[in-house]
């Protein structure tokens, strides 16, 4: 990969130097996440699209890359920025090192940037813009590639384009998955589990997929802002009290905007694998692994026949809700985890029980 001088330049003006691998100028939401391992799911978890990502541990790479670890086919980023990059992995399932994976995706890598301030200033401000550059771009092109629209509507850059199943024909439960851009281990999950899956493209109208009779049906994950999702809402809105229904991060603030309460967006949202969740259904502390910006407004469920199952410790948002007039529950964080703590598969379980007394 080409090796020139760079910078990152955030919209409130501040600038962040170092090596950038690759001449593309990029432009993109700019996030961070704290996980001190996963890089690989990480950089191939769909919900990141169009992000520009700063990973807060300050070496990624030393155990290299597998194919095994990947959530989805490609790295949809617009940019990855790290301290350190290892160049000499050491693992007996190394194949590769992340400068290989990036070059094979086409993303840009800034390295040697203090990741410090850089994540400092972004939990003060919040989520900002910002563009990643040669050093010597000029001032004007930087500030026109700032005012770039935000990205809307990623999910249609990621969802599946035609519908597929998974699992084996005899399993015991059907399952209908709305891909939003799912995370390959959600559907590892419910095979695992014993269903067979049969996975549609977001915007699939409701009667094609109450058509197929499943025993239930699962919302993934999935990038941008979940408001923007307005025929996904309509179709979700047709399913509602038909079967069962379970939902993870973008499925589980879909469901809430197709019962009528609102998303807003978070300061710097929680991204990582260490975060504190309180289920208060099975009264335990989880620590799940999360990736989203956006939450449900809780003034919003007011009146609504909504209950909070979960909530984060960090800041008491809203981290699971479940549906007092219909079988449906969803969560905010990733019980798949890939990457994060296995503790949290149970939520599978529950959904499997669901449909067993549907
Ligand atoms: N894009 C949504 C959901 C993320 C996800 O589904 O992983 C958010 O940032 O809040």
């Amino acid at each position: 990969m080409q090796k020139v001088k760079g910078k990152l330049v955030l919209k409130d003006g501040s600038v962040y130097e170092g090596t950038l691998y690759s001449t593309h100028k990029s432009v993109g939401e700019v996030v961070f996440t704290t996980g001190m391992s996963g890089y690989q799911e990480t950089l191939t978890d769909p919900s990141f699209c169009g992000q520009i990502v700063i990973f807060t541990y300050p070496l990624i790479g030393n155990y290299g890359c597998n194919d095994l670890f990947c959530q989805s086919d490609s790295c949809c980023y617009k940019g990855l920025i790290v301290s350190e990059l290892c160049d000499e992995p050491s693992s007996w399932r190394d194949e590769g090192t992340v400068l290989d994976f990036l070059e094979k995706n086409d993303i840009p890598v800034l390295t040697g940037v203090d990741t410090r301030a850089l994540t400092r200033r972004i939990r003060s401000y919040g989520t900002i813009q910002g563009v990643m550059v040669p050093a010597d771009t000029p001032e004007d092109e930087i500030q026109a590639l700032l005012a770039t629209p935000e990205e809307h509507d990623q999910v249609a850059q990621v969802t599946t384009k035609k519908v597929y199943t998974m699992g084996p024909e005899d399993a015991k439960y059907s399952v209908a998955v709305m891909d939003y851009g799912v995370k390959r281990h959600i559907l590892e999950c419910l095979v695992e589990k014993g269903c067979r899956l049969t996975v549609f493209p977001a915007e699939t109208p409701a009667e094609d997929v109450l058509a197929i009779d499943p025993d239930g049906i699962f919302l993934s994950n999935g990038p941008g802002d979940p408001a923007d999702l307005k025929p996904e809402i309509e179709n979700v809105k047709k399913m509602i009290g038909k079967k069962p229904i379970f939902g993870i991060c973008m499925g589980h603030q879909v469901m809430a905007l197709a019962n009528g309460a609102r998303t807003k967006k978070m300061l710097f949202g929680h991204r990582g694998i260490n975060q504190p969740v309180r289920d208060l259904v099975d009264h335990k502390i989880c620590i799940t692994s999360q990736n989203h910006g956006f939450m449900v407004d809780e003034d919003s469920l007011k009146g609504l026949p909504i209950e909070v199952i979960n909530r984060s410790l960090n800041d008491n948002t809203i981290e699971g809700l479940r549906y007092l007039d219909h079988p449906t529950f969803t969560v905010q964080y990733h019980p798949e985890a890939s990457p994060g703590p296995s503790g949290n598969a149970y939520l599978f379980d529950r959904f499997i029980k669901m449909m067993g007394g549907h």
